[in-house]
């Protein structure tokens, strides 16, 4: 892995009542160790998990929109301003720059962008244009063979458009990517399929930032518990109040 942890220049931050530094977990934030190949970052919605994968992709140098350095102002959606980028101090050792930076809500645009530049027949993205496959196809061309070794790959809910089977072929791809030891990858999710990979560290977004087990998230026990009392949940679930 390469990058070693990122830390919130608390010293720098003006005011934390305005957002990002009103988002709990970016409020109470200081320095985040990220000392294992596979790092995820999981918790509810709007708990701040895409704005500091964002923060972070903003600083390596990526398009926040998406996209590697390489699209980088080359392509035209509005890309977010990561206001919280100008205030992490990332820690590398060494320090990489190739990569990417997956989001799912801009990836049509990425495609259009990539209709436009390419001149090699879309070999980095399985022969053909991302906007002639079909949704999942086309992350799973970007993750098959653009995807290399010494490089650090940061996605924002990749699962969005991926069968349970293609999350399962994620993971062999993370699996393959990562016996030579030399990539890493942030990931956000609220795939319990994504969370299982081995040996990842994740990251639970509440009020704070924390390390919990794979067993101790809500999404696999809220999974869990409703694939083994289906019935029962939604019972309860709808029940007039
Ligand atoms: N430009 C903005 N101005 C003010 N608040 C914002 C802005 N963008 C996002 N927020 C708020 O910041 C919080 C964190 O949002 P963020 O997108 O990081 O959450 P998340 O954990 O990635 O959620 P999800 O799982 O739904 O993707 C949310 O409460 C959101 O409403």
């Amino acid at each position: 892995m390469f990058l070693k942890s990122c830390r919130l220049k608390r010293e720098e931050v003006q005011d934390f009542s305005v957002y990002p530094f009103s988002i709990p977990t970016i409020h109470h934030l200081d320095t985040l160790s990220l000392n294992q190949t596979v790092t995820f970052f999981v918790g509810e919605n709007g708990s701040g998990k895409s704005t500091l994968l964002e923060a972070i992709a903003d600083q390596i140098g990526f398009h926040t929109a998406g996209g590697s350095r390489q699209n980088v102002r080359a392509y035209n959606v509005h890309a977010s301003e990561s206001h919280l980028g100008d205030y992490l101090r990332l820690s590398w050792m060494p320090k990489v720059t190739d990569g990417f930076f997956l989001r799912a809500e801009t990836f049509y645009q990425f495609a259009s962008h990539i209709d436009e530049v390419d001149e090699d027949g879309f070999k980095s993205y399985g022969g053909k244009s991302l906007h002639h496959q079909s949704h999942g196809e086309s992350f799973l061309s970007l993750f098959q063979h653009r995807f290399r070794e010494k490089a650090i790959y940061l996605l924002d809910e990749p699962e969005a458009a991926l069968s349970p089977a293609k999350q399962l072929t994620l993971l062999r791809i993370l699996h393959d990517l990562e016996k030579e030891q030399n990539v890493q990858f942030i990931i956000a999710t609220h795939s319990p399929i994504l969370l299982g990979y081995p040996n990842a560290k994740i990251y639970e977004f509440d009020e704070t930032i924390h390390e919990v087990a794979y067993e101790e998230t809500s999404h696999v026990q809220i999974s869990t518990y409703f694939l083994r009392n289906r019935e029962k949940m939604l019972e309860e679930l709808f029940k007039e109040q």
